[in-house]
């Protein structure tokens, strides 16, 4: 069984010395010592001497991590981020193979634990290096994961949905939807079904509702929902107008919509071993607020899991306080995980272009250039007041988020940060101190409460501040 494992790990990995080097391609500005250490860990990887590699692979990780964190991203030469994948991938192949057929006699947790560290060395490939080998740490990843979720001794322990049997994901309809009835994939009977009509939804629709937090919206500010509009009225109407828009029943035939498939548990079995950026702070203008690296299910135990239970105690509020808020936020998982790719879809409409352009000639590539990012958190997270430099669809696919924009017109109202901060906004925007920031009582907003199955357009430079009102997934989608 750890045989097949550790047959397919090394089947992924190139086999000779000029194979390995061969993807450090761009002219390198690497000094002869980190050549030769580099050479040396190569040469015991494929002589087959796996912990003096790992040993190795530890200084040249070291180094290449001091590389890459000093000075601006964008100024690293890339050199170092291929370097870092290199000995990401010849290390966690190492681990692989200690961790298994060397640990034969550990124990399931021995193994278990060493198995999650190797798929730690890739995802950390994955997040500082550059894609190489056809992105392999990706499938490498995978494949460990895999290998624990399909072994029974080794699976993680299935996600409590709430400490008190509740699902996790239930939301109230606006009355504005209450008629209209989405079309989703079916997960149990593999069909597309009518919400409502179809056996597995109602079982779904009978169990109790999460505690949600009740937002009223004035009805000028709210705003406007169509139902899935063609192109081209959305195209005149919306994008070449700026204005923004909630769409309706355009994500029904999402996968991850049908029976609502994003789920704890279910997340925990595709990412639970996953490591990932998390924001940790009320909201990311705060002084205290930090990033850490953890993987999916720790994130889960912690930050959301833990804060459920928080909710539901009585005595909760005060230790709530107490606790800070994570935020699994603006992060590129489906680059990460392509399996949970499969789960979403990409609109239509983000062909079109920032300029409103129907060519088709050149939809292709602009599907290509949609940059995909996840936020996943608990009840609570709040991205303050900020705009961004691409047209963007907020999917809301688990829970439910208040959101609040402000057209680009407002900014003399916003009192935008200084530098590098200068998209966000300094006022606190649902809780403004107008003494220091007088001018904002001029700005006017819209509001809404983005439900799931929704996405919200939110045009390019319109500012938007967000609160998830629960347990939410949200992905946006970046285009122009
Ligand atoms: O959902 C959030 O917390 C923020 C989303 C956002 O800022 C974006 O999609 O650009
Ligand atoms: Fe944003």
């Amino acid at each position: 069984m750890a045989a097949d494992l550790v047959q397919n790990v090394m089947a992924a990995v190139p086999e000779s010395n000029t194979a390995l080097l061969g993807c450090l391609t761009t002219p390198n500005e690497m000094a002869p010592s980190v050549n030769s250490l580099l050479s040396r860990a190569v040469e015991s990887f494929l002589s087959k001497e796996y912990d003096s590699c790992v040993q190795l692979c530890e200084p040249l990780l070291d180094l290449t991590w001091e590389k890459l964190n000093t000075g601006h991203w964008k100024d690293v030469h890339l050199c170092w981020r291929y370097l870092y994948s290199l000995v990401s991938l010849l290390k966690g192949a190492s681990e692989v193979v200690i961790a298994t057929i060397r640990s034969e006699n550990t124990g399931n947790d021995v193994i278990k634990n060493n198995l999650a560290n190797s798929i730690k060395t890739f995802d950390m490939g994955l997040l500082m290096g550059a894609p190489i080998f056809g992105n392999v740490l990706s499938k490498l990843s995978l494949h460990v994961h895999d290998w624990l979720g399909t072994n029974s001794s080794f699976q993680t322990p299935g996600a409590e949905l709430t400490s008190s049997g509740k699902k996790l994901i239930q939301s109230d309809n606006l009355t504005e939807n209450e008629d209209a009835k989405s079309t989703r994939l079916c997960c149990q009977c593999s069909e597309m079904c009518k919400e409502g009509n179809c056996e597995h939804f109602e079982n779904i629709s009978k169990k109790p509702k999460m505690e949600i937090t009740n937002i009223k919206i004035k009805s000028k500010n709210q705003i406007k929902r169509v139902r899935c509009p063609s192109m081209e009225l959305f195209r005149k109407e919306y994008l070449c107008s700026k204005h923004p828009v909630i769409i309706t029943d355009a994500m029904g035939h999402w996968p991850a919509m049908g029976c609502r498939r994003w789920s704890l548990d279910y997340l925990k079995k595709i990412a639970g071993y996953r490591t990932v950026p998390i924001e940790i702070g009320s909201k990311y203008t705060d002084d205290k607020w930090t990033q850490k690296l953890m993987t999916v299910s720790e994130f889960i135990d912690q930050f959301i899991t833990a804060d459920m239970s928080r909710s539901n105690d009585v005595t909760g509020s005060r230790l709530k306080q107490d606790k800070p808020v994570g935020y699994l936020a603006q992060h590129q998982l489906f680059n990460q995980i392509p399996e949970l790719q499969d789960d979403i879809v990409i609109p239509d409409y983000c062909v079109l272009g920032g300029t409103g352009s129907t060519n088709p000639e050149t939809s292709d590539d602009d599907v290509e250039e949609v940059d995909i990012n996840a936020w996943f958190g608990p009840k609570g997270t709040v991205s303050p007041l900020h705009h961004d430099p691409k047209e963007n669809f907020l999917a809301q696919v688990v829970g439910r988020k208040y959101i609040r924009l402000y057209s680009e017109v407002m900014t003399p109202y916003l009192y935008p940060h200084d530098g590098f901060m200068d998209n966000t906004s300094q006022v606190d925007a649902v809780n403004p101190d107008y003494a220091k920031f007088p001018r904002f009582k001029n700005a006017t907003y819209r509001e809404c409460v983005l439900e799931e199955g929704e996405m919200l357009f939110i045009p390019q430079k319109c500012w938007h501040y967000v609160r998830s009102l629960s347990v939410s997934f949200s992905v946006s989608f970046w285009w122009k």
